[in-house]
């Protein structure tokens, strides 16, 4: 996968060179690369169409977002529906129909023998089950489209986050900003990054476990509970939902210490279970248990890519009209982004 994650960061970085030493909005900036990286992985052939369906998805979870909170009464929202039901509905319907142009297609490679199968993407893998001839194993139009939707959301809005944070972060903290670009130079020099030099990474690695902890894209994750079980003086209930407030834990004086708020990537210089005091509940930013992340070493592997080319290239620095809001909307965000100042280093990259 570097090589699609290098092809999707040099598309960005070409667009930045008109943009040197002016302001640039990076979670907008990677909000296109995430989304163009995921696409690519898992839309393969059919990216572009992918990047639409993407789109929506967006608006879907921008309209999802601010109506998170928002409680249903029971039998009128059955018979009224608000301007954002309406629109979520529209869209949804777009999505759906998207979807099924792509899959037709895929249909008809397979049926003209210019294929011989639905294609090794993601998507593929998706269609492939939607023709399982096993009726019970087979997957319907719905279930296909969700899948879409968790990739993206789990795949896309997170790294976006990761990365938005990790630069910003970088861009405060000058001294960390050179000794990674220190290692950055060490492990590559001014080539693009590879599969093998990601390992020896220790300082970004270490960078990147920070701005996990202060911002986890997902702020918490929601079990329910299996059967009653007691946990000290609290007795929970079958099927109630217990919500695990990741950002809580990983703020938490009693598992950090007193500077739980400050930026301190060296806490991460000896590996996470060091860190954590090998309490494996002090640090899940991608989740705990079964269900944990499956995209884990992508995300990573693509954080690292992008930061990496990112100072091989620029200086950065937090532009004037920055201000710090961050929101949580599904993912963690900011309210008016993050506006920083890229400066070109003086030497070929
Ligand atoms: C910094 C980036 C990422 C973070 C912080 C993150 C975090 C998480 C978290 C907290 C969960 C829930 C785990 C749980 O319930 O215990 C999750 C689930 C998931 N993630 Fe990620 N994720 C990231 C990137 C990715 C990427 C790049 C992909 C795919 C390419 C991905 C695919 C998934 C999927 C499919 C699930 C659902 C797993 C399931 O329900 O079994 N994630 N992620």
């Amino acid at each position: 996968m570097t090589p699609a994650v290098v092809a999707s960061v040099e598309t960005m970085l070409e667009k930045w060179k008109s943009k040197e030493g002016k302001e640039i909005e990076v979670f907008q900036e990677f909000r296109l690369l995430t989304s163009e990286v995921i696409s690519r992985t898992a839309f393969g052939s059919s990216y572009l169409e992918g990047e639409k369906i993407f789109d929506m998805l967006m608006k879907l979870s921008v309209i999802a977002g601010r109506n998170i909170f928002k409680a249903k009464i029971p039998i009128i929202s059955k018979f009224w529906k608000s301007a954002d039901e309406i629109e979520s509905e529209r869209i949804a319907k777009m999505i759906h129909d998207s979807v099924m142009r792509i899959v037709k297609k895929r249909e008809e490679r397979v049926v003209n023998g210019e294929a011989d199968n639905f294609g090794r993407d993601f998507l593929g893998l998706l269609v492939n089950a939607y023709h399982e001839a096993d009726q019970k194993n087979r997957l319907s139009i719905q279930d296909m489209v969700d899948e879409c939707k968790t990739f993206y959301f789990a795949g896309q809005e997170t790294v976006n986050s990761l990365l938005a944070w990790a630069t910003l972060l970088l861009a405060i903290h000058t001294d960390w900003q050179d000794k990674a670009r220190a290692e950055v130079i060490e492990v590559f020099g001014n080539q693009n990054p590879d599969s093998e030099g990601m390992a020896k990474l220790k300082t970004i690695t270490m960078i990147i476990n920070e701005t996990l902890r202060l911002y986890p894209p997902i702020s918490g994750v929601i079990r329910e509970v299996g059967r009653e079980v007691q946990l000290g003086k609290l007795v929970l209930p079958t099927h109630s939902e217990v919500d695990m407030r990741i950002i809580a834990l990983h703020h938490d004086p009693y598992l950090w210490g007193d500077d739980v708020n400050l930026f301190k990537p060296e806490r991460f210089a000896e590996g996470i279970a060091k860190a954590t005091k090998y309490n494996a509940a002090a640090f899940m930013p991608f989740g705990l248990g079964p269900r944990s992340c499956v995209g884990m070493s992508f995300a990573i592997t693509e954080a690292k890519t992008a930061l990496s080319m990112i100072l091989q290239r620029y200086t950065v620095t937090v532009s004037p009209t920055y201000v710090h809001a961050p929101a949580q909307r599904l993912t963690l965000k900011l309210q008016h982004g993050i506006q920083l100042l890229f400066h070109a280093l003086h030497y070929d990259a």
